[in-house]
């Protein structure tokens, strides 16, 4: 029998990483290619980790799933950054993995996750086309790429410069301030390390971008323009998104109680709060936000994460189950009954997203919420955390316009006045109805993108005819 052209995927494991590049494995199935996904060894995983590969293999069983064995050098680094550290020991298991498995498949490309340019001496050696995917948005690739330049260029650190702007090519002015925390100081070794990994970035032979031409056309002109890496090749870019994911018909029994709620609120009036897979907040930062809620007399619908009980990133990825009497101020839940919804933990967010009730989302920022959001046509609130999210909060408020920003997230607390002051802004101003207005439009935009002829549906049958030298169609 004929073998199927193959291509395998090399994920981190953290659930912003995955899901996305899940979708995108989708694509190639839908092309007719098998897709593999191999998932290296690591000492962090999320809880809804295991239940998603569960139900990707069911769904889809012509996307397998390969688990390395555990590797010689350790990686049991509990730092909140470990998965930039997992790589190059796991180096040696993939090796073996695609080794054997190309003999027995028909492996045509290797798509690693951008943070594992590690790996490219695995898929050298091997000779394979190796792709990287691009789980942020193109603007934050345009940073990443820069930033071995900036670095060698600069003799002070970012946390010197406060607000000052950083010019990157195709960006707008990004405050110094803003880029992520672990890069302020010139010498931290993380951020030494995501240089050297930045800068093997156009290794690459191609880079494929979770996001779509128009959403960021400036961003996407300068990356394939070359001068994100002054003086070096740049790999050909294609924008294959907005892939987000539709759990929907996954599911397994009852419809959560939190759509069944929002059935029963009128259009357009709910304001969802959800900060990702990690994200938590204080105590004191809770009740803010509580007493901001009731204040605004808006309907909303909150996710509330328990405050990290210690240090690492398994106590954020494991948060106990939050006691929300305990967290919230008392009688809140009992005054607010009628018009909010608390939810515990984890909500079914694409879905809430999508519900015709929802007409807002305050959010930190995370890219997959973003296109989440973008793709659902609602309008945000950025309230950014870690990562590169204040980044992304800069590229979706100052030059989309897509969302305006929680005043307060880049100090101590976020007042209670501050959030209900933005939750009627977005609801009941004018600048808010206009803000819903261009959200719905990008989200036509967004569909335009992903339909037969759109942008990304485009490239990515460029990507199977040039970069993995197979003309093929639907
Ligand atoms: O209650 C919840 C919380 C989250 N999600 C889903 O979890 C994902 C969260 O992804 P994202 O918004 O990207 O946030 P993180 O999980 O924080 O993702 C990490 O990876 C992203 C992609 O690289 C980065 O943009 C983020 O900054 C980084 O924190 C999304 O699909 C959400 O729909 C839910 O379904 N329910």
């Amino acid at each position: 029998m004929e073998k199927k052209p193959t291509v395998v995927f090399y994920p981190v494991d953290g659930m912003g990483h995955v899901v996305p590049m899940v979708e995108l494995a989708k694509l190639f199935v839908r092309h007719d290619f098998a897709a593999d996904v191999v998932l290296m060894h690591s000492p962090t995983k999320h809880p809804s980790f295991d239940p998603f590969v569960a139900r990707v293999s069911a769904s889809h069983p012509s996307i397998s799933f390969h688990q390395l064995p555990p590797p010689a050098e350790s990686v049991d680094d509990p730092s909140s950054q470990s998965f930039l550290y997992s790589v190059r020991p796991n180096n040696p298991q993939f090796l073996q993995f695609l080794s054997s498995y190309r003999h027995e498949s028909d492996v045509r490309a290797v798509v690693l996750d951008f943070f594992c340019t590690d790996a490219l001496e695995v898929t050298a050696e091997l000779r394979l086309r190796t792709h990287f995917f691009f789980s942020s948005g193109a603007s934050d690739l345009g940073v990443c790429l820069y930033l071995p330049t900036m670095h060698a260029s600069m003799d002070v650190s970012f946390g010197d410069l406060g607000d000052a702007p950083l010019h990157y090519p195709g960006m707008p002015p990004i405050p110094a301030s803003h880029m992520p925390s672990h890069m302020m100081e010139r010498e931290n070794e993380m951020l030494k390390k995501m240089v050297r990994m930045f800068d093997r970035l156009p290794d690459a032979d191609a880079i494929l971008i979770n996001s779509f031409d128009h959403f960021e056309a400036e961003a996407v002109e300068a990356l394939r323009s070359g001068v994100c890496v002054p003086g070096r090749r740049m790999p050909s870019v294609y924008c294959v998104g907005p892939l987000v994911v539709d759990a929907s018909g996954e599911r397994n029994g009852e419809r959560p109680a939190c759509l069944e709620w929002l059935d029963a609120q009128p259009l357009g009036s709910v304001m969802f709060l959800c900060f990702g897979s990690m994200g938590s907040f204080s105590v004191d930062q809770l009740k803010q936000i509580a007493t901001g809620l009731e204040r605004s007399g808006q309907r909303f619908l909150w996710v509330v994460r328990a405050p990290p009980s210690g240090e690492g990133v398994n106590v954020i990825l494991h948060p106990s189950e939050p006691d929300l009497d305990a967290l919230l101020p008392e009688g809140f839940l009992e005054r607010t009954k009628r018009r909010g919804m608390v939810v515990k933990s984890w909500a079914p967010q694409v879905e809430v997203l999508n519900h015709a009730a929802v007409g807002g989302f305050v959010t930190h920022c995370g890219w997959n919420s973003t296109l989440e959001a973008i793709t659902a046509g609602v309008a945000m609130v950025a309230w950014p955390l870690y990562a590169e999210q204040r980044l992304n909060k800069v590229f979706l408020v100052d030059q989309m316009k897509l969302a305006v920003a929680m005043e307060g997230y880049d100090r101590e607390m976020v007042t209670a006045e501050e959030v209900e002051t933005k939750l009627r802004w977005v609801m009941e101003s004018e600048g808010g109805k206009e803000l819903r207005e261009r959200a719905a439009a990008m989200k036509e935009k967004a569909a335009e993108a992903r339909r037969e002829g759109g942008s990304s549906q485009l490239a990515m049958l460029e990507v199977i005819a040039k970069e993995l030298q197979l003309l093929k169609s639907n």
